[in-house]
């Protein structure tokens, strides 16, 4: 009897194990968010009517955020550089959506021209009164080695991903301390919180952020009801790689890649919109084994390292030979690609 109890016991401790493995392994966001997603506020509840002011909305991640913002009833700002594919998006915002012209304000930003952003920060409090969220998404990346690129290349990174977001966020938050609510969310990177080959001023640009958030964070303390968050999405599938730096300012990138093997835009925002209507304060968002990467990152930086300089290498060599070097990771390549 005692040895079938302890038996039954077993299978149960293994059948538990087990279980929590594969929803690790198959894990896509840190378990904060994950909880969050299952069991918090839903979006439709949380951020519907709220005023969303999204950067970097004409494309790849913050596209998605505009029509997943509508479709639970926010209200929203769209601003990147490009105003007819802004309004583009917005129309389709409008279609996915029971809001009216008069709830997507269609505003043309450069997160590079500083000194327009206290004009379009009064030209959304004069359209909407309000400013409830702002999301800090518009960025571009970089694909180059730090031997073979113009010093100017990290100059232009941190002007557009770390001085410009960091400009408009203290315009909004001028906002924000003044009704003492609201959101402020930023799309950092893995590579905020580790390193990657071919991203050396891309990744420190995301650093910068990071260090940036969590420091304003600490000042905040008085304003319980300003939420600063930081999301570090691992590959999503974007436009990112076709607008990344290369050696130099100018110069095109030659060839995106394959982005198939990336996480999707739309489960990425979904988990945005998650963390966003629960007011988590950071989120890792990536596929395995990128996801891994952050726990080894946070819990065994040794063994973190091994496995990063294993791939690195191989990331660098790819990159040299001109093969894809973001597929190059994990897949197999057959042939130089033009
Ligand atoms: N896609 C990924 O794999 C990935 C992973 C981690 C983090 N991110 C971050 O996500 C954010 C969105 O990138 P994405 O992947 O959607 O790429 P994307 O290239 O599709 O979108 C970038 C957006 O930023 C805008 N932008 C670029 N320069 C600008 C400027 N000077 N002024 C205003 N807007 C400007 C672009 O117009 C575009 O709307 C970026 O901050 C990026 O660093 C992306």
């Amino acid at each position: 009897m005692e040895v079938c109890v302890c038996s039954v016991l077993l299978v149960c401790v293994c059948v538990y194990v087990t279980l929590q493995l594969i929803r690790f392994i198959t894990a896509d966001a840190d378990f904060t968010l994950l909880w969050a997603a299952a069991v918090g506020k839903s979006p439709g509840v949380a951020l519907r009517q709220k005023v969303v002011w999204i950067t970097g909305a004409s494309s790849g991640i913050g596209e998605e955020l505009a029509y997943q913002l509508a479709a639970v009833g926010a209200r929203l700002v769209l601003s990147a550089r490009r105003e007819n594919e802004l309004h583009r998006v917005r129309r389709k915002c409008l279609e996915l959506s029971s809001l009216e012209d008069k709830d997507i304000l269609v505003l043309p930003l450069d997160l590079l021209d500083r000194s327009t952003h206290g004009e379009k920060t009064d030209a959304v409090l004069q359209h909407f009164g309000k400013i409830d969220v702002l999301v800090n998404n518009g960025g571009r990346s970089q694909r180059s080695l730090f031997i073979d690129t113009d010093i100017d290349v990290f100059g232009s990174l941190m002007e557009l991903n770390y001085l410009g977001t960091i400009s408009v966020t203290q315009h909004v938050l001028r906002h924000m301390i003044h009704h003492g609510d609201g959101i402020i969310a930023t799309v950092s990177s893995i590579v905020g919180l580790v390193g990657a080959p071919l991203s050396t001023g891309y990744s420190a640009s995301k650093h910068a952020l990071q260090g940036f958030f969590k420091s304003l964070m600490t000042e905040l303390t008085e304003y319980p009801n300003i939420t600063i968050s930081t999301i570090c999405p691992g590959p999503v599938v974007s436009q990112i790689v076709h607008n990344a730096f290369t050696e130099q300012v100018d110069k095109p990138v030659s060839m995106a890649g394959d982005q198939t093997h990336k996480m999707s835009t739309e489960r990425c925002v979904r988990l945005i919109l998650a963390g966003l209507s629960n007011r988590v304060k950071e989120m890792w968002i990536a596929q395995q084994p990128f996801l891994l990467f952050f726990y080894l990152w946070q819990y065994t930086p040794t063994l973190a390292w091994y496995i990063t300089n294993l791939l690195g290498r191989k990331r660098v060599q790819n990159f040299r030979a001109g093969l894809d070097a973001d597929a190059a990771y994990f897949t197999k390549l057959k042939a130089k690609s033009s």
